[in-house]
């Protein structure tokens, strides 16, 4: 499959595969007999000859001088060299070195090269990495080359290493954390989309915690030397097992895999010969390998595939008080059957707990829906009744006028006319007739509270009884910190403040889980106290794992858990997810400015839920280990209509 086809870079349920080249090469014959036969997608080829030094060419003719590229331009067209050819820029290049003439020739060669690359419609090259820790004078150059590129990605080749835990590989020397000098390199770059990483995967790993960090970074590529491959029983190249699922998780995050060096394994006879008088590539068994992990991955579940262009896709979140919803979304809440079965058995414990079976004839159960929607919960209720044999009269509240439309006709087709009531009214202005032993909801945002549950049902709760249930009786917030890279710059594209101080929803996936999440705020219903009211401040403290290294944070991923009533519960918090529930998406608080952090120093965060007479808002800032300006204050860029 050819680099970028279908936007390719960007696809997850396709492999590219890649190998490195040597300047020698013969580009075009490489290409044109391998890609046919599946070996790999494309080269990783260096643009010009390694001995090149502009400060050696011969009288310094700079106006007559022929550039010692690869090939011409016409050596494959523009399609080939743009789908089937990632550039490699010379390694020897240091723009950081003590050695002036070096230096200069160094800049002239790189400046040369992404000439010649843009030339050619490349879409990436990669830069050689950086010869010292320093690495600000290379960045400097890179970030006014990035300034003048429109399409060519550059990628920054980085060995994988991380001192700690006995897993410094020795090719990686002086570096402690690689992690470090890629940071470094895209801050001075002032996070250019544009440039991505490339990492050099060695014999040895990191810890899992330090490998962690990487799934919310910009990789674009994972070089797999063949020195980094094992030998199988039966002679054949293979990777360790913790290899095999770094190598999977780059595949779920659309990672590319290239595979460079010699032969290192003599192969058993009969595989190595020309089979069909065919001449196999010599890094064909590796790459088969590569190919072997990537179809022994499970595939999608079908929700999964659904949801594959929501994937770091950031949303506005709904806001179903102040607008109404449209047919679509009720359609797609309706779909997430998981949903209304929790409901379901919510409401058959509450039935059973308020009517003991010997009532279970006499009495009757007033259940409210209340932001009934088209129905599904007042389904539900009645499957609850009818399931435990318990008998129930229900109103069903909803403000929306065009969703009343459907209530009306759900209930004349299921010829519900004496058991359900509906009204048309706004929950908090209602003046109901009688009150109610069961009040049930779904009023819950990503974040719980972000629809305003807790203002409507402090509206609803004057008509249910002293002692009637809420379902749910209670939520909490969650939030975690994360590195999401995709994200930050997706935000940062829009070039305003409001943008940064905006909670989105997004189906997360390119994101780094930085530390457990923590909970942040919880409203339980009913809550008839006076004195309650919903403003809420929490201060969060998290800690990164000690082998994790540093990380930046670019936000907080925010989650909700309910409980329904008792032992029954709904939420997306990740470690007690409700299984197969799609309705939310997490939520995600974008930070101003991403803060670096470490093990060693806590992450210090705040947060406010603010109301005000026709609003409410979050407001959020981190106070350590580096502060952040508040964001969102008076709730200038996002907030809730009441
Ligand atoms: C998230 S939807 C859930 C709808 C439905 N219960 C379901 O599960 O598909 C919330 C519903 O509550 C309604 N709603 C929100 N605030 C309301 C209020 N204050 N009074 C009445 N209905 C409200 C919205 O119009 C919307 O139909």
């Amino acid at each position: 499959m050819p680099l970028g086809e279908r936007g390719g870079w960007e696809r997850s349920e396709s492999r590219y595969c890649g190998v490195e080249t040597d300047f020698s090469d013969d580009v075009p014959s490489l290409l044109s007999f391998h890609i046919t036969t599946g070996g790999f997608d494309y080269v990783l080829a260096p643009l010009m000859d390694p001995s090149y030094r502009p400060s050696l060419v011969e009288g310094n003719g700079l106006e007559t001088r022929v550039l010692p590229v690869s090939g011409s331009d016409l050596v494959l067209s523009p399609s080939q060299w743009s789908s089937h050819v990632v550039g490699k820029i010379s390694s020897w290049i240091d723009l950081d070195s003590e050695d002036e003439v070096l230096r200069m020739d160094s800049e002239t060669t790189l400046k040369q090269e992404i000439a010649w690359a843009t030339h050619l419609s490349l879409q990436a090259c990669l830069l050689p990495t950086p010869k010292g820790t320093s690495c600000a004078n290379y960045a400097r150059c890179v970030n006014q080359i990035l300034q003048g590129l429109t399409t060519l990605q550059l990628w920054l080749r980085v060995p994988l290493v991380k001192s700690g835990g006995g897993s410094v590989d020795a090719t990686s020397e002086g570096l402690t954390d690689s992690w470090e000098l890629w940071n470094s390199f895209r801050l001075l770059c002032e996070h250019d989309s544009k440039l991505s990483v490339a990492l050099d995967v060695m014999s040895t790993l990191p810890s899992e915690n330090s490998l962690g960090r990487w799934m919310g970074e910009s990789v674009r590529a994972a070089i797999l030397s063949t020195d980094s491959f094992l030998t199988n029983a039966r002679g054949y190249p293979c990777l360790s097992k913790r290899h095999q699922k770094l190598i999977a998780g780059f595949f779920d995050h659309a990672v590319q895999v290239v595979v460079s060096g010699k032969p290192v394994h003599s192969l058993p006879k009969a595989s190595d010969s020309n089979t069909e008088g065919t001449q196999r590539h010599p890094l064909r068994s590796y790459l088969d390998y590569v190919a072997y992990l990537f179809q022994k991955m499970e595939p999608l579940p079908e929700q999964e595939r659904i949801e594959l262009g929501y994937r770091d896709f950031l949303q506005a979140p709904l806001q179903p008080l102040m607008d109404n919803l449209e047919a679509q979304t009720y359609e797609t809440f309706e779909r997430d059957s998981i949903k209304y079965i929790q409901y379901q058995r919510a409401v058959a414990k509450a039935l059973v707990d308020r009517v003991p079976d010997e009532k279970a004839s006499e009495l009757t159960t007033v259940l409210m829906v209340v932001g009934a929607g088209r129905g599904p919960l007042v389904r539900a209720s009645l499957q609850a009744a009818e399931e435990t044999g318990r008998k129930m009269k229900v109103y069903a509240v909803e403000k929306n006028p065009n969703a009343v439309v459907t209530l009306h006709n759900l209930v004349k087709m299921e010829g519900w006319e004496a058991i359900v009531t509906i009204i048309s009214c706004d929950m908090r202005f209602w003046s109901a007739t009688e009150k109610a032993d069961i009040l049930v909801s779904e009023l819950l945002g990503s974040f719980g509270d972000n629809e305003l549950s807790p203002e409507c049902l402090d509206g609803a709760q004057r008509f249910l009884k002293p002692d009637g249930i809420s379902i749910p009786s209670s939520y909490t917030s969650f939030i975690q910190p994360v590195t999401a890279s995709k994200l930050y710059n997706d935000v940062k594209a829009h070039k305003d403040l409001a943008h940064f101080e905006t909670a989105y929803v997004v189906k997360l996936h390119s994101v780094a889980n930085l530390a457990p999440s923590q909970s942040v705020f919880t409203f339980t219903h009913p809550n008839f106290s006076t004195k309650a009211n919903n403003q809420r401040y929490k201060k969060l403290r998290f800690n990164l794992p000690s082998d994790a290294g540093s990380a930046l944070v670019h936000g907080f991923a925010g989650y909700f858990d309910s409980v329904l009533y008792k032992d029954v519960h709904l939420g997306i918090e990740p470690t007690t997810a409700t299984p197969n529930m799609f309705s939310w998406f997490p939520i995600f608080f974008p930070l101003r400015k991403p803060v670096e952090v470490h093990p060693d120093s806590p992450l210090e965060v705040h947060f406010w839920r603010c109301c005000g007479s026709s609003k409410v808002w979050y407001e959020w800032s981190v106070s350590s280990p580096t502060p952040s300006p508040m964001h969102n204050t008076n709730g200038r860029s996002y907030w809730v209509g009441l």
